[in-house]
């Protein structure tokens, strides 16, 4: 197991991003958000004035995403991008931009370039299906879209935004039917994946049956 790969797949805000992060941690391995990159195009087309329906402008500035993760922080062209990129409607328009086959090809080798000793843990929707295909454990990480949609509820009080649990199940919901609907690398749990459903589990619980797995193989 040269440079294994664990890849955690799953619907919004199941929780992959973090349970994926504190494994990586936990195990010393290096940690892919690949949702970033895609809000990352997202907001940079934005910026430029580029439209999220033009596939080519959109796919040419995911080529040449000037961005980079450092300091606990996430950054575009120079500037910290961190809480833009986490907004409602840039994770729409990431989940639009993400159904342009060019924009996926164009973020392809960017992503396996995270393929680094001493290991790997990506989050995202296709990391077990087309990113890492050969990945030592594939986890399709999930929970009901009730205690998704409280989770993230949760999360945007903590950070002092308002937020109106209704509304966020209705998008959490919408993104996740775009997301499962496209042609390319939709959302769908592989046969070869492993169903961690959270909706009862702590976020510790989930990190140690993702550890237990990793470890009996
Ligand atoms: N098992 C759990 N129990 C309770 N809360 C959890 C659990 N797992 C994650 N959470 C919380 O749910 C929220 C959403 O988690 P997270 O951002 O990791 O989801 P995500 O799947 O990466 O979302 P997205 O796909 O939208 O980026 C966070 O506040 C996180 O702390
Ligand atoms: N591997 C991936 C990662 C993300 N996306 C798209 C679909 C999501 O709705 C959007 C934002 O991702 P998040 O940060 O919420 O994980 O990006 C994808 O298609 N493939």
């Amino acid at each position: 197991m040269l440079r294994p790969v664990i890849t955690i797949d799953g619907p919004s805000a199941s929780g992959k991003g973090t349970v994926a992060a504190l494994v990586a941690r936990e195990l010393g391995f290096h940690y892919l958000d690949s949702g970033a990159l895609y809000r990352l195009a997202a907001l940079y087309a934005l910026r430029e004035g580029v439209s999220w329906e033009d596939e080519n402008q959109v796919a040419r500035l995911a080529a040449q995403l000037p961005a980079a993760f450092h300091d606990d922080k996430v950054w575009l062209d120079g500037h910290d991008v961190s809480a833009a990129i986490r907004a409602e409607d840039i994770g729409m328009g990431a989940s639009r931009i993400a159904a342009l086959p060019s924009v996926r090809a164009a973020l392809l080798e960017r992503q396996r370039a995270y393929q680094q000793t001493p290991g790997l843990v990506a989050d995202g929707r296709d990391m077990g299906s087309v990113v890492f295909p050969r990945a030592e454990l594939k986890v399709f990480l999930t929970a009901s879209a009730e205690e998704r949609a409280a989770r993230r509820y949760k999360q945007l009080i903590a950070k002092g935004e308002s937020a109106n649990l209704l509304q966020i199940q209705q998008d959490i919901c919408d993104r996740d039917a775009r997301d499962a609907a496209r042609s390319v690398a939709p959302l769908r749990q592989e046969p070869d994946a492993r169903l961690l459903d959270t909706s009862a589990l702590t976020i510790d619980q989930a990190v140690n049956q993702v550890l237990q797995w990793f470890r009996e193989r």
